[in-house]
C-alpha cells in the first residue's frame, strides 16, 4: 500500500498544492485531474523520484522514510509525455534495454510477443523517431507490461492513442489491478471506466506572492 500524508507539490520553487495525502491500496487506481498547470505531471515525477518529493511522511508497503522510498523505486514504472524511450533505438531495443535492466537476461520472446500485441511488427526495427506519437505511446504502454512493476504512474496514457489502442490499454489496467497492482493516473481525456475509479482534484496553483 502506498500512503502519503502531508503532500505538498513545487516546480521550480513555486508552490502549486499544499498539504494533501493520498492512499493507494492493492488493486486500486485513481485518477488524478487538474486543469493545466494544476500540477498532475509534477506529482506523477516527484512519486517517481525524478523531483523532489515533500511529504511529512511516506509509507509503501508497511516501510517508512528512505526504505520506503528505495522500496517504491525498484517497484514502479513511470510512463511521462516521453514516454522514457530512447529515440535513436528502436522499438525492440528500447525494450530489450528496459528488460535487461531489470535483470531479465533472455527477454526476446516476450518483447516480439508485445510487439505483436501492439500492433507494432511493422515498425520494430525502426528507430523510435520515425515513430508516430500514437506508435511511441503503445511502445511506452509496451514497456509498461513487459516490466511487471507493481505501481504504475501514468501521464496521459490514453494521449495519441486510438480508439482500439486505447480499449487494450483498458484491459491491461482491468488486468494490473485484478493481479494486485496500483494505478496513478492523469488523463484529460473522459477514461472508458470512469465512473468507478476515485479522483483527486488538484487545485491548481497557488497565486504567487506579491
Ligand atoms: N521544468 C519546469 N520548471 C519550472 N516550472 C515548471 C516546469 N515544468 C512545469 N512547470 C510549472 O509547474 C506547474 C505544474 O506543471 P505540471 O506539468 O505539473 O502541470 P499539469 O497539471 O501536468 O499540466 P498539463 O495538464 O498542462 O499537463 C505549471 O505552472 C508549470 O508552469
Amino acid at each position: 500500500m502506498l500512503d502519503v500524508t502531508d503532500l505538498q507539490l513545487t516546480r521550480g520553487g513555486r508552490l502549486l498544492c499544499d498539504g494533501f495525502d493520498l492512499q493507494l491500496r492493492a488493486g486500486e487506481a485513481l485518477l488524478v485531474e487538474g486543469a493545466n498547470g494544476a500540477g498532475k505531471s509534477t506529482l506523477l515525477r516527484s512519486l517517481a523520484g525524478l523531483q523532489p518529493l515533500h511529504a511529512q511522511r511516506l509509507c509503501w508497503n508497511g516501510l517508512q522514510g528512505r526504505a520506503a522510498r528505495e522500496a517504491l523505486a525498484q517497484e514502479l514504472c513511470f510512463l511521462g509525455h516521453r514516454d522514457g524511450l530512447h529515440e535513436a533505438l528502436t522499438a525492440m531495443e528500447n525494450l530489450d534495454h528496459a528488460l535487461r535492466l531489470g535483470g531479465e537476461a533472455q527477454p526476446a520472446g516476450r518483447i516480439a510477443q508485445a510487439l505483436r500485441d501492439a500492433g507494432l511488427q511493422a515498425v520494430a526495427q525502426a528507430p523510435l523517431r520515425r515513430l508516430s506519437q500514437g506508435q511511441r505511446r503503445r511502445v511506452g504502454l509496451a514497456r509498461l507490461a513487459l516490466t511487471r512493476r507493481r505501481l504504475w504512474l501514468l501521464d496521459e496514457p490514453l494521449a495519441a492513442l486510438d480508439e482500439a489502442a486505447r480499449q487494450d490499454f483498458n484491459d491491461r489496467l482491468a488486468q494490473h489491478l485484478r493481479q494486485g497492482g496500483m494505478a496513478l493516473l492523469s488523463t484529460h481525456d473522459p477514461w472508458p471506466t470512469a465512473p468507478s475509479m476515485p479522483r483527486l482534484r488538484l487545485p491548481g496553483a497557488q497565486p504567487a506572492a506579491a
